[in-house]
C-alpha cells in the first residue's frame, strides 16, 4: 500500500495579526484546494505546544493502560461521552480494535429541566434541547489529564475557528458561517488502538477503526508520530497510509461542511488499520455548530446547473441527537 501526500497547510498568516491580506488569501486558497481535492491535509505552524500534544496523548497512553475494570468505570450513561471498549464499537457490522473515551460539552438542559447551579437566562439554558442522548457529564480519569486535556481544547478550538474562518474566506462567504459556529459544539476523542498482529482477526476484524466518514465540520487530530496507521481512501477507491509528519495536525473535513458547501467539500472515507506492535493513541476533537445554530446547504454555494440538495434545515443539536440514536440503534442491533 503505498502513502498519500497530502498537502500542507501553513495556518501561520491566520494567526500573526501582522500578516497581510495576500498572505492570508493564499492560506485560504490553498485551503480551498485541499478541501475540494482531498478532504485531508496537514496542518503546521499552528501555534498548539508540541511539549502539551505529546502531554495530551500520554494520558491517553497511561489511561489505555489501566486494568479493564478501572477504564469501565468511566462509561457514561447515553451514547457517546465517556470509555468504550472496541467490542461496542461497531462499523458496518464488525467490531473494531480500538477503545475510546470521548468528552462533550457540559449538558446544562435536559427535557425535563435545566442542570443544578445554571443560571436560567443564560444562553446555554435557554438551548432548545439540549442531548440527553449525550448522557450526564463527563467522566475524567485524573485531575492531570482533565487539566492537559482543557488546555489543549482551548487552544485547538481557537486553532479550528482560524481554520474556519480561513476556510470561509476561501469560499468567499465571508462570516456567514459566524452564525453557525459561534460557540462551537466540541467533542474529543481519545482513541487507544492495540496492535492487530497476533489476534483473532476473524473476531476482532481485520481493522483497528473501520471505515467512517465523521460527521463534524471538521476534525483535528493529534497521532503518535510512529506509526502510519491512519488511511485514507482515494477517489479510485483504493487505500492510502497516511504518514505521520512530525509537528503537524491531520486535518479532516467532515459530513457538516460538506452539507454547508453542498458537497463542494466532500467528506473523506477513512480507516485506521495498526499492526505495529506499540499500542497507539490519537486524540480527535472534533469541531461543530453551534448547538442551536439551523444548518443547511449554503444557497449561496449550490452549484450550478446540479439539481439543489434536499434537507429540511434543522438545528445541529436535532441533528447530532439524531446522529447519535442512528448509532445507537446500529449498536444495539449489533451487539445484542
Ligand atoms: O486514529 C485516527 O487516526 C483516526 C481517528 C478517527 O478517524 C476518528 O476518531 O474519527
Ligand atoms: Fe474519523
Amino acid at each position: 500500500m503505498t502513502a498519500t501526500t497530502l498537502p500542507i497547510i501553513d495556518i501561520g498568516p491566520y494567526l500573526d495579526p501582522a500578516a497581510s491580506a495576500e498572505q492570508r488569501q493564499a492560506v485560504s486558497r490553498a485551503l480551498d484546494k485541499a478541501c475540494r481535492e482531498h478532504g485531508f491535509f496537514y496542518l503546521v505552524n499552528h501555534g498548539v505546544p508540541q511539549d502539551l500534544c505529546d502531554r495530551v496523548r500520554a494520558q491517553g497512553h497511561q489511561f489505555f493502560q489501566l486494568p479493564e475494570e478501572e477504564k469501565r468505570k468511566h462509561k457514561v450513561a447515553g451514547n457517546f461521552r465517556g470509555y468504550k471498549h472496541f467490542k461496542d464499537i461497531i462499523i458496518r457490522g464488525r467490531a473494531s480494535l480500538n477503545e475510546a473515551i470521548a468528552f462533550y460539552p457540559p449538558v446544562n438542559c435536559y427535557s425535563d429541566g435545566i442542570a443544578q447551579g445554571v443560571d436560567p437566562t443564560s444562553p446555554s439554558a435557554t438551548l432548545p434541547t439540549m442531548p440527553d442522548a449525550l448522557g450526564s457529564q463527563n467522566s475524567w480519569p485524573s485531575d492531570e489529564f482533565r487539566a492537559a486535556t482543557e488546555e489543549y481544547r482551548d487552544l485547538v478550538l481557537k486553532l479550528g475557528d482560524r481554520v474556519l474562518s480561513a476556510i470561509a474566506a476561501g469560499l468567499g462567504i465571508g462570516d456567514s458561517f459566524r452564525d453557525w459556529l459561534l460557540d462551537p459544539t466540541w467533542s474529543i476523542r481519545f482513541n487507544g488502538y492495540p496492535s492487530l498482529t497476533g489476534t483473532d482477526t476473524e473476531k476482532a476484524g481485520d481493522v483497528s477503526l473501520g471505515a467512517h466518514v465523521d460527521y463534524a465540520c471538521i476534525t483535528i487530530l493529534n497521532q503518535d508520530p510512529e506509526s502510519a496507521s491512519l488511511q485514507v481512501m482515494s477517489k479510485s477507491g483504493e487505500w492510502h497510509k497516511v504518514q505521520p509528519l512530525p509537528g503537524a495536525f491531520v486535518v479532516n473535513t467532515g459530513k457538516m461542511l460538506s452539507l454547508w458547501t453542498c458537497n463542494q467539500y466532500p467528506a473523506r472515507l477513512h480507516r485506521v488499520v495498526h499492526r505495529d506492535e506499540k499500542p497507539r493513541v490519537s486524540v480527535a476533537t472534533f469541531i461543530d455548530p453551534r448547538f442551536n445554530a439551523v444548518i443547511g446547504p449554503l444557497p449561496e454555494l449550490a452549484v450550478p446547473g446540479e439539481e439543489p440538495i434536499k434537507y429540511t434545515p434543522k438545528t445541529f443539536g436535532s441533528h447530532l441527537v439524531d446522529q447519535l440514536r442512528i448509532y445507537s440503534a446500529m449498536q444495539q442491533k449489533q451487539v445484542s
